[in-house]
């Protein structure tokens, strides 16, 4: 069993360091864009190759610039942890998803990030927590009372469109003064912000996605300074709320543009995310009827609304997200940006470079899980326990400092769709599909994740 170390870099381990290989000829990938396609067809393919030709540190090119690729357990322990502060964040996640999400809590780095994840850590305390789990019940049943089963029924867009409506009731506690064309306009300018990031033309050019998610910016900020008065002058028990009265224990406070800065944010990191997620468990669950039975029963013994305790106790559902976030990592790679030269497993690694940390791959290597492509929750049971195997084996939700602070949200949210889901709907997916995955951002599946969807009752 390896174990994640805190190294402290030392001059000596720097001078016996390797310096960072030249990329091969034949792994330089097409001029200008690099080999940014070969991920978007295949990043786990990718990261085979770097891992064989390279090892745990690996050069690469992307876009016209020199990147290093980090995998494996330890080295991917090295960026998250940071021991000797090389790593950032905000010039590279913003140079991944651009100005559309400005100033949010994951572009932050040093002090201000801590002094900022100290405040919105009191929106995710256990009885926020438990405020959210409470008020997710209705908006998922109005969700799902619109769903019309069938053959072949695309469960992606539909999920998606479930958890927009969560969010707009638990982030924004509903938007009273918004009718429903708006709320569209709305979600539509959000999703241009998201897309954007994924743009091979980087500029504010007429007719290019950028410009579409930098007008997207404009319109979702709007928005929230509408509401934001509002959300100021009385506390209640949505996100937006929470954020505008949140106060760490040293009596810091966000202003109104961190307000607005931080749930542009996290929309973002909680909407694709969530829903990628859920429709990984519907396939899943989907081709792998025992399993599907076994979170039923479980569902099926609890009330319609359950608490945020007895959503915990559904060990089975909670056995089988483990083992879908593991197989498809909603965010299978983060982004750094070195500040200064480190060592990473022996390899000397310059200043500002961009960095590609790539959880994924730890999640299917033969050295950390047993038959790492099979579906088998029960490597997570008590008595198994692979993900311990080391450390960082099982990172879907990061590490460090920037650790997903919507963790326990997500884990909410996911078992409470998947709860209704259980008890409304059966549904089956053949086992020999393979989901043809977009990776040009998050993973999604393209065709919309089809399964053939019947009412219980029916
Ligand atoms: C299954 C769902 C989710 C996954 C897989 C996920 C994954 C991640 C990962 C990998 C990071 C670390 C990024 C980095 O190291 O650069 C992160 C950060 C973050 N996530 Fe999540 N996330 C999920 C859901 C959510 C939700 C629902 C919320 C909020 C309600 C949220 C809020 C955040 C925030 C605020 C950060 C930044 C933390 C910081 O920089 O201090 N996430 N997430």
């Amino acid at each position: 069993m390896t174990q994640a170390t805190s190294r402290t870099p030392d001059p000596a381990a720097s001078a016996s360091a390797r310096p960072l290989p030249a990329v091969a000829r034949e792994h330089r990938g097409w001029p200008v864009i690099g080999r940014s396609l070969e991920y978007a067809r295949d990043p786990v393919g990718l990261f085979e190759k770097q891992w064989a030709a390279y090892g745990p540190v690996s050069p690469l090119r992307i876009l016209g610039d020199p990147w290093v690729m980090l995998l494996g357990p330890d080295a991917c322990a090295t960026a998250l942890t940071n021991p000797d502060k090389a790593f950032v964040n905000g010039p590279a996640w913003s140079y991944l998803v651009g100005p559309f999400f400005d100033r949010g809590l994951m572009l932050l780095d040093g002090e201000e990030h801590h002094v900022h994840r100290r405040i919105m850590q009191q929106a995710f305390t256990r009885p926020r927590l438990e405020g959210y789990a409470a008020a997710m019940h209705a908006p998922i049943a109005r969700g799902l009372d619109a769903w019309r089963p069938g053959p072949g029924f695309p469960a992606y867009p539909a999920l998606k469109e479930l958890t927009l409506d969560v969010a707009a009731e638990i982030f924004m506690g509903g938007a009273e003064s918004t009718d429903r064309a708006e709320m569209a306009r709305v979600n539509a300018a959000f999703i241009d912000c998201v897309q954007s990031a994924a743009a091979l033309v980087r500029r504010d050019l007429p007719g290019t996605r950028w410009r579409k998610g930098l007008r997207g910016r404009e319109v979702v900020e709007r928005f929230l300074r509408d509401y934001l008065p509002s959300r100021r002058a009385r506390e209640s028990d949505d996100l937006f709320s929470q954020l505008c009265h949140v106060e760490s224990e040293e009596g810091e406070r966000f202003s109104d543009d961190d307000v607005v800065n931080h749930m542009v944010f996290l929309m973002m990191a909680a909407h694709d995310t969530s829903t990628i997620t859920l429709s990984t468990i519907l396939e899943l669950l989907g081709k792998h009827p025992a399993w599907r039975e076994r979170c039923r029963a479980e569902s099926l013994a609890l009330g319609e609304a359950p608490t945020l305790a007895e959503l915990d106790s559904l060990v089975s559902l909670d056995l089988v997200m483990k083992e879908c976030l593991r197989l498809r990592a909603p965010v299978p790679v983060v982004v750094r940006r070195t500040v200064k030269e480190t060592v990473v497993e022996g390899v000397r690694v310059p200043a500002d470079r961009y960095v590609i940390v790539a959880p994924q791959f730890s999640h299917l290597m033969p050295s950390l899980w047993s038959d790492p492509t099979a579906f088998d929750p029960e490597r997570f049971s008590p008595e198994r326990r692979e993900d311990r195997s080391h450390r960082f084996a099982w990172e879907p939700f990061g590490g460090g400092v920037h650790k997903c602070l919507g963790l326990f949200f997500a884990g909410a949210e996911v078992k409470a769709v998947m709860h209704q889901l259980l008890r409304r709907f059966d549904w089956s997916v053949d086992p020999a599909y393979v989901a043809p995955m977009n990776n040009h951002s998050l993973p999604f599946p393209a065709d919309g994740q089809p399964v053939d969807l019947v009412h219980r009752t029916a």
